[in-house]
């Protein structure tokens, strides 16, 4: 293991207590001295050894002709190639590294490209659920040659978590930087969900002043409701606890917590960043994702909004309470906002997907996408996942155009007028809903045959000859028109005097 903070510490004892001896090497004292601490509680010292170098990591792991597999959990960019920079010396064709972080799918291929003409193996290999899951079995993504993948399934099978019916939470995805790829999209659909929740939270919270006990009831019947589609929702499950989470003097430890997301801000996180910008790469609406990475963004910067808010004299908009609803029936208009506003973060992450995988011939088996996603993951839902499963097995879906499954239209019907009136008081009282107001937006965009753009493609023609189609033709695929219309000719300056 290279690696060995919160998740390489937590996989190094999982690897453990299947009886699977871990070497490692990583520059923290301060983590060091924590793995060897966990290792010694839970008798798991001589399964678990610090190697101050890698010279000394890989003479251990040096077994005859036996490859040696290597998984780093650090952070991306630079740290994994100065890691292959000291690996290599020792390295021989056969052995295999598992890189475990997040990492961007381009610096994955770009390695694999490195050392498999020497034979050795690279597997760009997302895991979530945080170091609970790390230690318990994670959900896991890989990606790389099929020879490699063969290799380490059975070892990803067993220590990967398992769903409801025993599958293991891993499936052999592809080639190249798939599954880093996959694990990105689930951190893309992650931030999505997040602010769709944390929005509900404050409109339940500041909306209609429940404290966070009640807060912390509502999430559990949400999540505890097995017939209903949130149920079994890894960030609902855990979103009860934090509401009802106390500290040693009895304060609720979530009321003490600042309102800045940083981690995308600060660097030491890349995929939230890296989804939105292969949405738009793509040119793949993923407008709830983006939207909540930006609300983040903005959140991190709590000394620039309070110079923004002194500037006001402290009159800038703030939530308030709602009026003129009932709690009961505006509860149940959010639990329905909630799931539609996840269910479109789960399509636009797949779409995007859906089209990467056209454009590197993947041939990614979107049924395995979600099996992964089952359990041990940040996104689970299960609701949702049997949902998406349905779909996906049904014969006339469309990857690139979930929202028009039968199916996912009628979800999305039933559940759009709570979402329109649970945005409409967000809105009216000045709470935040930006996840959820754009969702609404997206669905309602989306299904639309007559959208504003058309007086938009009329000014880019009027401006730039830009070219439109014609109302009379049909929709036809999106390239540029045929038509153009002369709106004003250009006049020189001679022309313009006259
Ligand atoms: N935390 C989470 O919930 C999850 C994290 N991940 C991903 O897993 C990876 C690890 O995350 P996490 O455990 O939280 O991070 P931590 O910061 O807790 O641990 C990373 C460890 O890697 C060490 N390190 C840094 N550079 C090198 C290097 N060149 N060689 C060897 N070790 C190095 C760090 O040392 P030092 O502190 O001295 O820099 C640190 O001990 C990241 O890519 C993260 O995005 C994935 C899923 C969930
Ligand atoms: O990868 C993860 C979970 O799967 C990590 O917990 C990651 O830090 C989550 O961050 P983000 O919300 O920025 O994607």
């Amino acid at each position: 293991m290279i690696g060995t903070g919160s998740m390489g510490g937590m996989m190094s004892l999982l690897f453990a207590e299947y009886g699977i001896h871990t070497h490692y090497y990583d520059p923290s004292k301060k983590n060091i001295e924590a793995l060897q601490s966990h290792a010694k509680e839970s008798k798991h010292e001589d399964k678990i050894t610090y190697h101050d170098d890698h010279k000394s990591l890989c003479e251990a792991l040096e077994d005859g002709d036996k490859p040696k597999v290597f998984m780093f959990s650090i952070p991306h960019g630079g740290p994994a190639d100065d890691s292959i920079d000291a690996l290599e010396p020792y390295l021989k064709p056969g052995d295999i590294i598992m890189d475990a972080s997040n990492e961007h799918w381009k610096a994955t291929e770009r390695r694999q490209a490195r050392l498999e003409p020497k034979g050795i193996h690279y597997i760009g290999m997302g895991v979530s659920g945080g170091y609970q899951s790390a230690r318990h079995g994670p959900s896991i993504s890989p990606g790389g040659s099929k020879e490699a993948l063969d290799k380490v399934l059975p070892f990803l099978q067993k220590i990967a978590s398992k769903d409801k019916k025993g599958r293991p939470c891993v499936a052999k995805l592809g080639p190249g930087g798939c599954g880093h790829y996959v694990k990105m999209i689930h951190n893309g659909i992650e931030h999505g969900m997040m602010t769709a929740l944390c929005e509900a939270w404050a409109i339940m919270n500041i909306g209609l002043g429940m404290d966070y006990e009640e807060i912390g009831t509502v999430f559990e019947k949400w999540n505890g409701d097995k017939e209903r589609p949130l149920r079994d929702n890894f960030l609902i499950d855990i979103g009860a606890d934090i509401c009802r989470t106390k500290d040693e003097k009895g304060n609720y430890v979530l009321a003490n917590v600042r309102d800045k997301v940083v981690q995308d801000v600060d660097n030491s996180e890349g995929t939230g960043t890296w989804s939105v910008q292969e949405g738009t790469r793509l040119h793949v609406p993923d407008p709830t994702i983006a939207v909540s990475h930006l609300f983040r963004v903005a959140s991190a910067d709590a000394a620039r909004r309070l110079t923004v808010s002194k500037a006001l004299n402290g009159k800038g908009v703030k939530p308030a309470r709602i009026e003129g609803v009932d709690k009961d029936n505006f509860l149940e208009d959010l639990y329905n906002a909630v799931y539609a506003s996840f269910l479109m973060c789960f399509i636009q992450g797949l779409h995007v997907l859906s089209k990467a995988n056209e454009k590197n011939d993947w041939k990614l088996d979107f049924a395995d996408v979600l099996q992964l996603w089952r359990n041990g993951c940040i996104i689970q839902s299960d609701g949702v996942a049997d949902l998406l499963e349905t779909v996906y097995r049904s014969k006339e879906h469309d990857n690139n155009d979930l929202l028009g499954h039968q199916t996912i239209a009628g979800e999305l019907a039933k559940t759009y007028p709570s979402l329109k009136r649970v945005v409409l008081k967000a809105i009216e009282f000045d709470l935040h809903a930006g996840a959820l107001g754009t969702s609404l937006e997206y669905y309602k965009y989306s299904g639309s045959t007559e959208l504003p753009t058309q007086f938009q493609e009329a000014e880019l023609d009027y401006f730039g000859a830009h070219m439109f189609d014609l109302k009379t033709a049909e929709p036809g695929k999106p390239v540029t028109g045929k038509h153009h219309f002369e709106w004003k000719p250009a006049r020189g300056i001679l022309e313009t005097n006259d």
